[in-house]
């Protein structure tokens, strides 16, 4: 991969710290151990394509999980009225010790789906640079050095494939432990919902980004109340990114009932 830029200046930093770590490998394993750790071939284990590697991986996990996350609370103070549901959902996932079963949160699991679809990260999905001609099984052909991506705002919000598109209904995901639907879950991949990539190369981190966006709303739910001091529902766009507004605060005020305890 070619660099130019302030990525020139990143990647000697991260060369410089993989570097070093060569030295020292077994002391601590940490993401550079587990990257070499995998590598197959001597050129996989080279620095530079563990460096593009750790590049790779801080770009692809660092900045959605947070901003998911902030979806997710926005959409709490939109549609306060799940507030209580989803505390009730809490306590009952509980197992013994008091811990909470993520995967028996089946409403949240829900509501982050549907916060999602309403509020994906990207109008695109799957970017991608044809480096040489391809032409798909339909007949269209992508000359060499197009770009190419999944339109997936578009695709989340069609009515063909989401009835009522415009209208906040995690409901429409849900289904009772006693019924024969399928159970969709947020981590599922189709092309309907390319919010985790595509089916054939999606995200591997999705289902512990989902974890730990449960793992944080559930503390929040249990500790705190919640209100919107400035509701800004609007989303900040740049370029083609759809962030939660930079301005818009959430006031949080420790729980009168302690739901947790
Ligand atoms: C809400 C949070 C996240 C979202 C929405 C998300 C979304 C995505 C998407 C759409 C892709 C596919 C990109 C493409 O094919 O063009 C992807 C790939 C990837 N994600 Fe995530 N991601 C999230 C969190 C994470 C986390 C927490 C990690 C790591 C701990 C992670 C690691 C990766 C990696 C390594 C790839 C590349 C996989 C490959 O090319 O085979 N992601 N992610």
């Amino acid at each position: 991969m070619a660099w130019g830029g302030a990525m020139n200046e990143v990647g000697a930093r991260v060369t410089k710290m993989v570097t070093k770590r060569y030295a020292d490998l077994q002391e601590k394993p940490d993401a550079v151990f587990y990257v070499i750790d995998a590598s197959r071939t001597p050129q996989q284990r080279s620095p530079a394509r563990v460096v593009q590697q750790m590049v790779a991986l801080q770009f692809a996990s660092a900045h959605q999980l947070p901003m998911a996350l902030a979806w997710a609370i926005i959409m709490l103070c939109k549609h306060n009225g799940y507030i209580d549901m989803l505390r009730e959902e809490i306590q009952e996932s509980k197992e013994a010790g008091g811990l909470v079963s993520t995967s028996k949160l089946r409403l949240m699991d829900c509501f982050l789906r549907e916060t999602a679809r309403l509020n994906p990260l990207d109008g695109l999905s799957i970017q991608r640079k044809a480096v040489k001609p391809f032409t798909f099984a339909d007949g269209s052909h992508i000359p060499a050095g197009n770009l190419l991506a999944v339109p997936q705002e578009a695709i989340l919000r069609d009515k063909r494939y989401y009835p009522n598109p415009g209208s906040f209904d995690p409901w429409r995901f849900y289904s009772p432990a006693d019924s024969d639907k399928a159970i969709v879950r947020f981590t599922d991949v189709n092309w309907k919902f390319p919010f985790w990539g595509s089916p054939t190369q999606s995200c591997p981190g999705r289902w512990y980004a989902s974890d730990v966006i449960k793992y944080a709303l559930v503390h929040l739910l249990e500790n705190y109340d919640m209100e919107p001091v400035n509701p800004i529902y609007r989303p900040m766009i740049w370029t083609t990114a759809i962030a939660p507004s930079l301005t818009m605060r959430v006031m949080l005020k420790p729980c009168a009932t302690s739901y947790g305890k």
